[in-house]
Parts: structure tokens; C-alpha cells; sequence
């Protein structure tokens, strides 16, 4: 269970975040709404301590992730991938190198340097892109490939990892309706079949309803929704975002519902690539 408590963080005279209390279930898909600025980065930031809290603590089982340093907070950093919406690949490095980045926290120092993957890594990285479809592009370098299949590389990095969060900041942003449901689709893949709980801010009300068993609607900062997507209402929305509501509600209409090819959840996790 992560347990965020409390969570505050100032960025001068403004809070980025004002005392946000969660408890995430493990193997959750969550969604985290709200308009531009209203603290949704900051709070992914703040879990994958990418940015320090002013105030508040966050727990992840018996450890006090806000108290971490050295070692143990590369360790956490490992467990809990993020995922950005400007993808973050090494563009000159072809996919299956990106991908094997992910194991660094897992093989010892001089042979990551060296680029010395072990033959199950690199069968780990094949069958992670693999999963995406994209193992027919492990040897082009990221820079020749489309948002969306970079978006899945970066997925594929971050599963590779073998954490147990994954942090996704407006992972598709910046894609067209058709990438963006290859990539919800990528990461829903990734909670149900290996039961890693994913936290996912979303522009798009719609795209949240879909793929979301729980939403959690930021507004300056403060928790003003924390529910299934069929609990809010249109007047929420309206309370969330504000002016933009008319531009999500819109949304709805114009998105495409999402493919239903999500294997169900097995009960443990599965090994990757099995
Ligand atoms: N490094 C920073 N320095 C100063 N202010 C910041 C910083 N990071 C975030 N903020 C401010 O904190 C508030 C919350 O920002 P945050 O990026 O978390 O919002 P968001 O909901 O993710 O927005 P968007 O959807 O536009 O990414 C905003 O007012 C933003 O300007």
C-alpha cells in the first residue's frame, strides 16, 4: 500500500500541493485529473522524489520513502518508474539500448557501462517490446520512430525495471487519438498482467473513465474527487476544470471507446515475457 499523508509542497507563495491523504491500493490503475497547474505532476514528482515535499510524508509499506537517501532512494526510484510525456528515450540509441537502461538499477555497475547485458536481460528487453509490438524495431534508433511507438519503448524501459509503481506524467499528450489508445492500452497491459499499480495524469476526462478504476480530481492542489469514473458527475467536471469543462466534457464525444483486449488480472504477478 502507498500511503501519502498529508502531502504539502510550496513553490514560493504558491502550493503546488495542499495537504493531498491517499491510500493507494496495490495493483490499482488510477487516474489523476485536473486542470493545467492544479498539482498533478507535482504529485508523481513528489512519489518518485523527483521533487522534495515542504511537508507530509509518503509511505510504501514499512518504508518512509521521504526519508530515503543514497542507495536506498535509487532503490525506490527503481521500484516505482516514471513515465514522461516528452517520452525522455536516448534518441542516438537504438530501442532494445533504451530498453535495457531499464535494468541498470539490476546489473552491477561496470558491466551497464560496458553495455554488457546478460543474455536474460536482453531476452527480457525483446519480450517487453515484445508485448507492445514493437520488437521488430529493437535495432532502429528511437529517434526514427513515432511518439506513439517511442511512448511504448519508454514502457517497455520502465517494465524492465520490474517495479511496482509506475508513474505516468500526460503520457499521451502529445499523441493522436490513435497512439493514445496503443499506449492506455500498453499500460493498462502492464497493471492487469503484472499487477503493477499504475498512477496516470490525464488531460482527458473520457480517456480516465475508460481506463481508471479510481480518479482522484485536483483542484489547486486539493483532492476535490477521489472515485470511480461513473460517480462523477458533470457538475464535478464542471468544478474540476473549470473553464476548460467544455473542452473535456467535448472530449467524451469525439474519443473512441478503448479496445477490450486487456488480458483479466491474474492473481500474482506473472513473469515478464511469459
Ligand atoms: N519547479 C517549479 N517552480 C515553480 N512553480 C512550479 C514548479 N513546478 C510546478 N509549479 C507550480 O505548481 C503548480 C502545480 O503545477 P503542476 O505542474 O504540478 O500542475 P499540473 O496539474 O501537472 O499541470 P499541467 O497539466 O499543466 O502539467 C502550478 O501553479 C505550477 O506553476
Amino acid at each position: 500500500m502507498l500511503v501519502i499523508d498529508n502531502l504539502t509542497r510550496h513553490y514560493g507563495d504558491r502550493r503546488a500541493l495542499d495537504g493531498v491523504s491517499l491510500r493507494i491500493e496495490p495493483g490499482s490503475f488510477v487516474g489523476v485529473i485536473g486542470r493545467s497547474g492544479a498539482g498533478k505532476s507535482t504529485l508523481l514528482r513528489l512519489i518518485n522524489r523527483l521533487a522534495e515535499p515542504s511537508s507530509g510524508r509518503i509511505l510504501h509499506g514499512e518504508t518512509d520513502v521521504t526519508a530515503l537517501s543514497g542507495h536506498q532512494l535509487r532503490d525506490w526510484r527503481a521500484r516505482c518508474a516514471m513515465i514522461f510525456q516528452q517520452f525522455n528515450l536516448v534518441g542516438r540509441l537504438d530501442v532494445m539500448t533504451n530498453v535495457l537502461m531499464g535494468r541498470l538499477s539490476h546489473v552491477p555497475s561496470h558491466r551497464s557501462l560496458l553495455r554488457m547485458w546478460s543474455e536474460a536481460d536482453k531476452a527480457m528487453a525483446l519480450a517487453a517490446l515484445d508485448g507492445f509490438d514493437m520488437g521488430q524495431f529493437a535495432g532502429v534508433r528511437a529517434d526514427q520512430l513515432s511518439g506513439g511507438q517511442q511512448q511504448r519503448v519508454a514502457i517497455a524501459r520502465a517494465l524492465v525495471q520490474e517495479p511496482e509503481i509506475i508513474l505516468a506524467d500526460e503520457p499521451v499528450a502529445s499523441l493522436d487519438p490513435r497512439n493514445t489508445r496503443l499506449v492506455m492500452d500498453a499500460l493498462a497491459e502492464v497493471n492487469r498482467r503484472y499487477g503493477i499499480t499504475v498512477m496516470c495524469n490525464l488531460h482527458s476526462l473520457d480517456l480516465a473513465r475508460a481506463y481508471c478504476d479510481r480518479l482522484i480530481g485536483l483542484v489547486a492542489g486539493r483532492v476535490v474527487f477521489d472515485g470511480r469514473g461513473f460517480d462523477l458527475t458533470e457538475d464535478v467536471a464542471r468544478r474540476l476544470y473549470g473553464l476548460e469543462a467544455g473542452e473535456v466534457l467535448d472530449d467524451e464525444a469525439s474519443m473512441p471507446p478503448p479496445s477490450m483486449t486487456i488480458p483479466a488480472r491474474p492473481a500474482h504477478h506473472a513473469a515478464i515475457g511469459a
